[in-house]
């Protein structure tokens, strides 16, 4: 299709204040765009015109959340909605890197043309894109020049303000299906579907203590709390904004140091307790242990261990001849605890499915089964049910009221990504309904001690790995190495790969001991610090 002259001398014209800092090269990772903030206008503007482009060839509203997630609060960032709620088509992304790494305004117009004819999408043209962003002081500016790069495509950008990067995508979601999908929408979708789940169970009775990383998800929490106020579940809201956002609090501090988060002090050992990120689309719970300054973690793996048991009892009471054939399954990656993933295997039954790295994998995983059970062990990750088998629950639910049930776990669950406040309505209603404490969940089963370290090299691209991140391909050598150091350590796995998030290589080591899980990450770390171009003193 010949693109008119005039959009690519609109879109050089446009993307003048939004210059490529010198050396910057921007790549898509695990989850889109990272860097510290001030680096990040050019390539918000030209993500601005990819999900325009995105929204073109769809005809259907695409969003963009501006966030850095569990980062620290100078990074910024950037997450891409696809028109279904979940994360940018993966044929996409090439794109996305192409155009953030355009050398100049007349490259970029050029790549734009081109992208716009390769995809037959005629522009200017009508559409919008929605863009929400966090609580990082440079969120409005960035979702500024976001909104040009849509502009300058000719479609409407639609300025949603401050949201976690789950209601975004719910909101892209519901928008395109048809359904109420405003913020306000949001709460009462999922208070009044919890409300179902538990109606006729007695309320856990204690207060829910949550870590809300000083980001968004506080004042979001706070409103779908405000629904929730006649149905049992008291949340006592820490870290809300007053502290640094994901400093010494939120999900991935208590995932990484297995400390309590700061102003947890006072929170008596045994109490249920929750963190979430600075996103709010991981969740983590925890207690305080007795006599310190440590917490007992409740991980992803764990959050998948018990909504798979809400699902089996609630499947288990559908009419026979539909609880037949259901197939349910789990997804996870390669740092899910071994005790969990044989937990799952040998007493719950399900499939488990390990992908790379990334929800993204693990979402698209999850679409082989009527109900997909995916959570990364840091906590990301949501349970996604097929439209057949909603359908299926649809016609059965008049008679049937685990059906009914089932329905509306399907609501209480975000089903376009993780969601940790959907999350929370989950682990709640889960408990709630078997009437269990935190330590009936932790008896599951014990966690295997593990240990993670980062390793800086001058290039971590040079570390190549296959069947899901399990094993090393390049340098080679190295996973011999590994595999050596592994054989040594009782009930020992290791594996290492590139982070698509930070530039350093990840090192996960469990075995029997935690020193033995700790001198395995060690060992480990030496060995790719001294094969893969270690930066530095050795580890
Ligand atoms: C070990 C780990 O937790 N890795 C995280 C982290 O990715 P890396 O590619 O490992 O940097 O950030 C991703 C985005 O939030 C998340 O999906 C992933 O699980
Ligand atoms: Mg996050």
């Amino acid at each position: 299709m010949a693109v008119p002259a005039s959009i690519e001398a609109a879109v050089a014209a446009a993307s003048r204040p939004y210059q490529l800092p010198a050396g910057f090269r921007p790549s898509y990772g695990t989850a889109g765009f990272r860097a510290t903030a001030d680096l990040l206008d050019s390539t918000m503007f030209r993500c601005g015109i990819l999900m325009a482009a995105r929204a073109l060839k769809t005809r259907q509203i695409t969003g963009i959340c501006i966030t850095a997630s569990h980062n620290p609060a100078p990074d910024n960032g950037v997450k891409l909605v696809e028109p279904s709620g979940e994360m940018l088509c993966q044929e996409w992304e090439a794109y996305a890197n192409e155009l953030a790494n355009a050398q100049s305004d007349e490259e970029l117009a050029s790549q734009v043309a081109g992208l716009l004819a390769k995809e037959g999408v005629a522009a200017p043209g009508a559409g919008t894109v929605m863009i929400g962003h966090d609580t990082r002081p440079s969120g409005p500016g960035l979702a500024a020049a976001a909104a040009a790069g849509v502009r300058c495509l000719g479609l409407e950008a639609q300025m949603c303000g401050l949201l976690t990067t789950p209601q975004l995508h719910w909101m892209v979601m519901s928008r395109n299906r048809g359904e109420p999908c405003g913020e306000g929408d949001y709460y009462a979708a999922l208070a009044g579907a919890y409300k179902q789940l538990v109606a006729g169970s007695t309320s856990l009775g204690q207060t829910l203590y949550m870590d809300c990383a000083n980001g968004v998800g506080a004042s979001k929490m706070r409103e779908l709390a405000a629904h929730l106020a006649d149905a049992g579940l008291a949340v006592d809201l820490r870290n809300t904004g007053e502290g640094v956002l994901n400093g010494g609090c939120g999900s991935d501090f208590l995932q990484k140091d297995r400390q309590l988060p700061a102003n947890f002090g006072d929170v008596p050992p045994g109490a249920r307790c929750c963190a979430v990120d600075g996103d709010a689309d991981r969740l983590m719970y925890f207690t305080p242990l007795e006599g310190g300054s440590h917490a007992l973690l409740f991980d992803g793996d764990r959050i998948a261990c018990l909504s798979a048991m809400l699902l089996r009892d609630l499947i288990s009471a559908l009419p026979p001849a539909a609880a037949q054939g259901v197939r349910v399954g789990i997804i996870q990656t390669a740092y899910a605890n071994g005790a969990a993933s044989r937990y799952i295997r040998d007493n719950l039954g399900c499939a488990v499915e390990v992908t790379p790295t990334g929800v993204k994998y693990l979402h698209e995983a999850a679409h082989h089964y009527d109900v997909g059970v995916y959570f990364e062990a840091n906590g990301h990750g949501t349970v996604l049910f097929s439209r057949a088998f909603l359908e299926q629950m649809k016609q059965l639910s008049g008679k049937s009221r685990a059906a009914a049930e089932l329905l509306a776990l399907g609501v209480v669950v975000n089903q376009a990504v993780g969601d940790a406040l959907s999350g929370i309505l989950l682990v709640e209603a889960a408990l709630r309904r078997k009437g269990w404490g935190l330590g009936q969940w932790a008896a599951l089963y014990a966690d295997l001690p593990s240990r993670q370290l980062k390793v800086t090299v001058a290039d971590r691209t040079v570390i190549v790995t296959t069947d899901a991140e399990t094993r090393v391909a390049e340098p080679r050598g190295l996973q011999d190495a590994i595999d050596a150091a592994v054989a040594g350590a009782p009930r020992g796995r290791s594996f290492v790969r590139p982070s698509g998030t930070e530039d350093v290589v990840r090192v996960y080591a469990e075995a029997e001991s935690q020193a033995a899980a700790d001198d395995l990450a060690a060992a480990v770390a030496r060995l790719v610090h001294a094969q893969a171009g270690g930066v530095g003193p050795a580890p």
